[in-house]
């Protein structure tokens, strides 16, 4: 797998200096994002991400689809009365996996973009787009947002980690501004600067630590905001 976009670095670096954000536009090539996304559609393993009394929680999507109707309006009852950060969506996480030796052989095109992610060009381009030459490796996680699901407003510092920029790889088609789901930027005022809607094959990138968000996807919307979404962090992969 390779990079597809003849990105035109200046322009993209000149975004960042500025906004401190830009997006890649074809990021991968054709044939690769069609074997990616066909392997996307056939995972049936996901974990359902959330935070509940300032605790992360990773429970399985697929037993929480049998939860009673009481469960689940209990947990959308304590979800909503959540008073700090908080988060819904669906997750495979990808850097994990690569790192217990068990994504090549389940899902081969993620360990493809994984392996892309952390090749030479890209991490190349990224110093040079960032302005920061140690950037040593990525992180990653396929993410799944449905109906309902969102990420409240954060900015991606984690004591540790190392994280120079954050990038979300879009693997949605014909998403609608209408359905939710957009990745939105602030003013220091708290008022909306900017909303990266999902645009299939398109990588965002943003500085770390820039406060953001992802709406909330709307009720009864059927499509899924599927991305692949991590960081380029400094120095060398630690592992999980
Ligand atoms: O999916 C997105 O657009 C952003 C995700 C994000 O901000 C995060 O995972 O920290
Ligand atoms: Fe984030």
């Amino acid at each position: 797998m390779q990079l597809n976009s003849q990105v035109n670095v200046q322009a993209a670096q000149s975004e960042i200096r500025q906004q401190g954000r830009t997006r890649l536009a074809n990021f991968l090539n054709s044939d690769d994002l069609s074997a990616l996304c066909r392997e996307v559609d056939a995972i049936n393993q996901w974990n359902l991400v959330s935070r509940l009394q300032g605790r992360h929680l990773d429970l399985d999507a697929q037993a929480m689809q049998g939860i009673s109707s009481a469960q689940r309006q209990e947990f959308y009852r304590r979800l909503a009365e959540e008073p700090g950060f908080t988060y819904l969506f669906e997750n495979y996480p990808i850097y994990d996996k690569w790192h217990s030796g068990a994504l090549k052989a389940t899902t081969p095109q993620l360990a493809k973009v994984f392996t892309l992610l952390n090749s030479a060009p890209v991490l190349q381009l990224m110093r040079e787009l960032l302005d920061a030459p140690d950037i040593g490796f990525a992180d990653a996680q396929l993410t799944r947002y449905r109906a309902g699901h969102f990420l409240d407003k954060h900015d991606d510092a984690v004591e540790g980690k190392s994280r120079v920029a954050a990038y979300v790889l879009s693997l949605s088609h014909g998403w609608q501004p209408q359905w939710g789901g957009a990745l939105e930027f602030y003013h220091p005022d708290g008022s909306v600067s900017e909303r990266f809607l999902p645009q299939l094959n398109t990588l965002s990138l943003f500085a770390v630590p820039v406060p953001h968000a992802v709406t909330r996807v709307k009720a009864d919307i059927q499509a899924h905001r599927l991305s692949i979404t991590g960081w380029f962090r400094c120095g060398e992969d630690p592992g999980p």
